[in-house]
Formats: structure tokens, C-alpha cells, sequence
């Protein structure tokens, strides 16, 4: 449709919801879509150069930091239209308004959609896919049914706690390389966040694939299937971001980018294959077996014993669980390590739980009685989020606070992470004060989180395309973070970290943490 058609129609729905009754049934006035506020696209260029290193005044680092002038600029809706090739974006800042969006979302809640990953399992690899796109592009019925499977071992706790004596020794494991690979002053080496993507995928496969993959060792060679699975995972967000969100060149021309993006894949593609394919053998026939102690691959396959899906949910899993893991990780070192009146405090509460026998494994129970350690793993991921927010495309039309946003125009971005950073919500945003997470009744010199609107902090998302993995992930941290401090005092002699934005948020510089041993 022209731009005079679609601008028509809009007038023409406004004219006609100009007073619309709210669900509460009051009369609200409803402005148009245009009125929505945000950079004026320039004729043919639109605002797809404002995204452009260079031309553009706008720094695209570090997206928390763009979109908070955004918010600064222009208010808590913002439209960012005339992008060729995609959908308006509409930015949202405001946790009433989140939450109407996800009370619209419908029973098939649309998110972003990776095009590039689409045409690699739709138009490259269709022989091995099938027609099923995963669990990140999927939408509709497929969607909701492969959710359906993997919700079953994903979201349950039980099976998350089934987990936790493995989880752990990945972690003790960790806390025993990060000794040797120490040096004199006691400072880990500069890629050590390399070290943590390797415990986040040695934590992530025991479930994709139900084995440990050996990436704990101490010098893992380049090629080893860990390896060379890090390697692709990083390579693929990072193209991705170049392929997905800035102008999709690749559509019209050939590309590069396209040409590793498709290599990449190919790697996670063929290295998910082995490892699912030995653990099914391994399993032999499911149908008839009890499942209370099966594992999460067990229970994919009891369920769906079509290996090429289990496959695909595999790298999905392994895909949206390692780097966003790792980082986690890394950012709670680091903001323990950067206060550490509060690392004591977390100290002293988990030296009167963690076993003192380091061959005992840690507990369900004594994990959840671990409160404090709770709350410097959400005080951290409010202060260094690895995501900007959650999209959703809306199934209708909708009106969200004021305005009125026709159906398939618009992708709606939740910036929940700029809210994280803002005292409205978050008094002394900027200081890492766990205690702010504890219940009411514990002392704290802030207002408490809880008493923020329920829909501003969301790290895994909401409703039935929240992230799967938020049980296996908490567990995971709670180990690796009781492990690590237990065994060392964790300083930081550098520079403030700082972080760069590319799909996951990670920080720009070298985890340089001095790793003392404590004294027992
Ligand atoms: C700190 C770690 C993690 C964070 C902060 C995180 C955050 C998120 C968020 C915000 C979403 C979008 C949710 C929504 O749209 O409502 C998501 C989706 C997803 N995450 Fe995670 N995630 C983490 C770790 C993991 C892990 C460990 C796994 C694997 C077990 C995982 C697998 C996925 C998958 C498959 C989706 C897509 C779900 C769907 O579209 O139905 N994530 N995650």
C-alpha cells in the first residue's frame, strides 16, 4: 500500500476510535499513529542513515545509553519509521504501558524475527529443517506446540533441581581452572570472559545434549567441538546483528556476512548433530520409560522422537544460553567485585550454608535458602542487563497509551533495561544495592524493587514466550557464584567496565579480576 493509502487509514481508524471505551470503561482519547513522536524520516533516506556510524550523531554503542535519549528526547513512546525494509519501530518506556502490550500479545505472542537464521533454515539447510524454523522464529501453532515440548522439562523445577548437583560441579570445576590460570599477581588473564562462555556452555550442554562437553580444560584446543561451538555462537550474534538490525543489504545484493553466517551455522548445525544423535542412542527407545528422572533431552525425545527437532531445539537452547549466561556471570563478578562490602556480606551467608566438604555438592534447598545471593544475581541483572527489552508484534490493531498502532505496521520494543538505570523506578540507580531485592521487613536505604510496577523489571521477558531457560539459568549462577566466592576474594584494579551492545549486551573490556585465595 502507498504511504497516502496507509496514512488514509489511519485517519480513517482514528476518525472512527477517536473515543474508544477503555477496559475500565472510561472514555479515552486516542491520537493517531502519526502523532506518535520521534525523528521526522527525510524524504527517500527515511531514518535509516541515523543508524550509520559516521553520518549519524546518534552512538549506537551502547543501546541502553542511545535509548535513554531517546526517552529524554522525544518521551515514553517513541516511532522510529522510514526503515527500508522493515517494520516501524516503536519504542516503549513505560511499565503501564509494557504491561498493555502484553496483555495484547494474543495466544501466539510474536517476537523479533532473525531473518538471516530464517533463510539459512528455510532457503540453505530446508533438507535438514524441514520447514521448522526453532524456537526463536517460529510463530503461530508450530510455535506454541515446540513450546509446548520444551516446556514440559524447561519450566519445571524439579527438573531444574534434578540439574543442580551437576550444575555444581561445573562450577567447582571452574573455581579449580581459574587457579591455574592465574598468574603471579593473581589476576586472571584478558580473555577471561572466554573462560566464562566455556562454563556457560559446559553448564548449558548437560541439557541441550545431556553430556558435558569437556570445555573446562585447561588449554582446549581450537578445534575441539567447544571450541569451535563458542566460536560460532559469538560470530553469530555478531553477524546477525549486521544482517538483522541495520539495513538488510544481503536481501538484494550478495554478502559476506551472509556467506559466515551460513558457515557458522553450519558448524552449531553439525556439532548439535553428533551430540544428539550419541545421546539418543545412548537413551535407546523412551516410549515405555518412567519419566521422574529423566533427563531434559530424555523428555524432548519421550515426547517428539523426531532426533532433527530435538536438534534444533538443541542450538536454540545452546544459542540463547550461552553468551547471555556468560555475561550475567561476568557482571556479577565484576559488581561484587567492585563492592566489596556487599561481596563480605554475601560471604558470610554463604559460608554458613555451603557444605565445608568441597566433595559435597550444594542443594536445592541450600541454594534456595541462599536469599542475599538472590539478590546480588537480580541486582546485578538490573544493573548490567545483557538484553535492551522484549518485542512484540501485536496480532490487531491496538491502542497503547494514547495512541493508536495499526496492525503489521510497527515492531513494539520494550526498553525495559533503560527503565532499570532510572531512579523513578530504581532509587540510586546506579549503586549496586542488592538489599533492595530482599523482602519487606529487611532492612534497606532504598524504597524496595518490589514496590516498582510489575512490569519494569522483566529479564527474561513475560507470558508464554518468556525465556525458557530462567530456572537452569539461576541455578547455574547461584552455583558458579557461591563457588567462586567461597573459594576466592574477588578485586578490581581496573578501569570501570563499560559494554557494547550487539543483540547481547557484553562488556568492552577485559575481565581483569585479582582472584585472592581467602584465608579458611
Ligand atoms: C541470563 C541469562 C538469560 C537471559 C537474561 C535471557 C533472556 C531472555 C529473554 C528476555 C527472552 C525473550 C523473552 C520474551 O520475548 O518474552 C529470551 C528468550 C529465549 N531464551 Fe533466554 N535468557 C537467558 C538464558 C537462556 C538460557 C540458559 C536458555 C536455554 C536454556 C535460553 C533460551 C531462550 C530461548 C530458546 C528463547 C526464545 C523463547 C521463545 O521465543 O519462545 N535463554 N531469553
Amino acid at each position: 500500500m502507498s504511504r497516502s493509502g496507509s496514512t488514509r487509514r489511519s485517519i480513517f481508524s482514528v476518525r472512527k476510535q477517536s473515543t474508544v471505551v477503555a477496559a475500565n470503561t472510561s472514555p479515552k482519547h486516542v491520537k493517531s499513529y502519526e502523532e506518535i513522536p520521534g525523528p521526522k524520516p527525510l524524504p527517500v533516506l527515511g531514518n535509516a542513515w541515523r543508524f550509520m556510524p559516521y553520518i549519524s550523531s546518534w552512538d549506537m554503542t551502547d543501546y541502553i545509553k542511545w535509548s535513554r535519549t531517546m526517552l529524554e528526547q522525544y518521551g515514553k513512546i517513541v516511532k522510529i519509521g522510514g526503515l527500508p525494509g522493515r517494520k516501524d519501530m516503536i519504542m516503549v518506556f513505560d511499565p503501564a504501558v509494557i504491561a498493555e502490550v502484553f496483555k495484547k500479545e494474543g495466544p501466539y505472542p510474536e517476537s523479533f524475527k532473525f531473518e538471516s537464521i530464517e533463510y539459512y533454515r528455510e532457503k540453505v539447510r530446508p533438507d535438514f529443517f524441514e520447514g521448522f524454523r526453532g524456537i526463536f522464529n517460529e510463530n503461530g501453532k508450530i510455535w506454541q506446540e515446540a513450546r509446548f515440548i520444551l516446556n514440559q522439562p524447561m519450566m519445571n523445577t524439579s527438573v531444574a533441581n534434578l540439574y543442580v548437583p551437576k550444575t555444581d560441579q561445573v562450577a567447582k570445576d571452574f573455581v579449580k581452572l581459574v587457579k591455574i590460570l592465574r598468574n603471579d599477581k593473581m589476576e586472571m588473564h584478558d580473555d577471561f570472559h572466554n573462560e566464562l562462555h566455556k562454563w556457560a556452555l559446559e553448564s548449558i550442554s548437560l541439557i541441550a545434549y545431556d553430556t558435558r562437553l569437556g570445555c573446562l580444560q585447561q588449554n582446549l584446543a581450537k578445534d575441539s567441538d567447544a571450541q569451535r561451538l563458542i566460536h560460532s555462537i559469538a560470530k553469530l550474534y555478531q553477524l546477525m546483528y549486521e544482517l538483522d538490525f541495520q539495513i538488510p543489504f544481503w536481501k538484494f545484493l550478495p554478502s559476506k556476512a551472509l556467506n559466515e553466517l551460513i558457515e557458522n551455522a553450519d558448524t552449531m548445525l553439525e556439532i548439535s548433530q553428533k551430540y544428539v544423535t550419541q545421546a539418543s542412542a545412548k537413551f535407546g527407545d523412551l516410549s515405555s520409560s518412567q519419566t521422574s528422572d529423566m533427563s531434559v533431552l530424555q523428555r524432548i525425545l519421550k515426547r517428539d522422537p523426531n532426533t532433527k527437532r530435538a536438534v534444533i531445539m538443541g542450538m536454540d537452547i545452546i544459542f540463547g544460553g550461552v553468551d547471555s549466561t556468560s555475561n550475567t556471570a561476568g557482571s556479577i563478578l565484576y559488581l561484587l567485585a567492585r563492592n566489596p562490602e556487599k561481596q563480605e556480606k554475601l560471604y558470610q551467608e554463604l559460608k554458613a550454608i555451603v557444605p565445608a566438604d568441597p566433595d559435597e555438592n550444594l542443594t536445592p534447598n541450600q541454594l534456595n535458602s541462599l536469599k542475599y545471593l538472590r539478590a546480588c544475581i537480580k541486582e546485578a541483572m538490573r544493573i548490567a542487563p545483557v538484553t535492551n527489552g522484549n518485542v512484540r508484534v501485536m496480532p490487531q490493531d491496538v491502542v497503547l497509551g494514547d495512541y493508536f498502532i495499526p496492525k503489521d505496521r510497527a515492531e513494539i520494543y520494550m526498553f525495559n533495561s533503560t527503565l532499570y538505570m532510572l531512579d523513578e523506578y530504581f532509587p540510586n540507580a546506579d549503586k549496586f544495592i542488592p538489599e533492595r531485592w530482599l523482602r519487606q521487613g529487611e532492612s534497606c536505604t532504598v524504597r524496595k524493587a518490589s514496590e516498582a510496577h510489575p512490569y519494569t523489571f522483566l529479564p527474561f521477558g513475560h507470558g508464554t514466550r518468556q525465556c525458557p531457560g530462567t530456572r537452569f539459568v539461576n541455578r547455574e549462577l547461584e552455583a558458579l557464584v557461591a563457588r567462586m566466592l567461597i573459594e576466592y576474594k574477588l578485586e578490581w584494579h581496573q578501569p570501570p567496565l563499560d559494554y557494547i551492545s550487539k543483540i547481547i549486551r557484553t562488556p568492552l573490556f577485559p575481565l581483569k579480576f585479582t582472584v585472592v585465595d581467602r584465608v579458611k
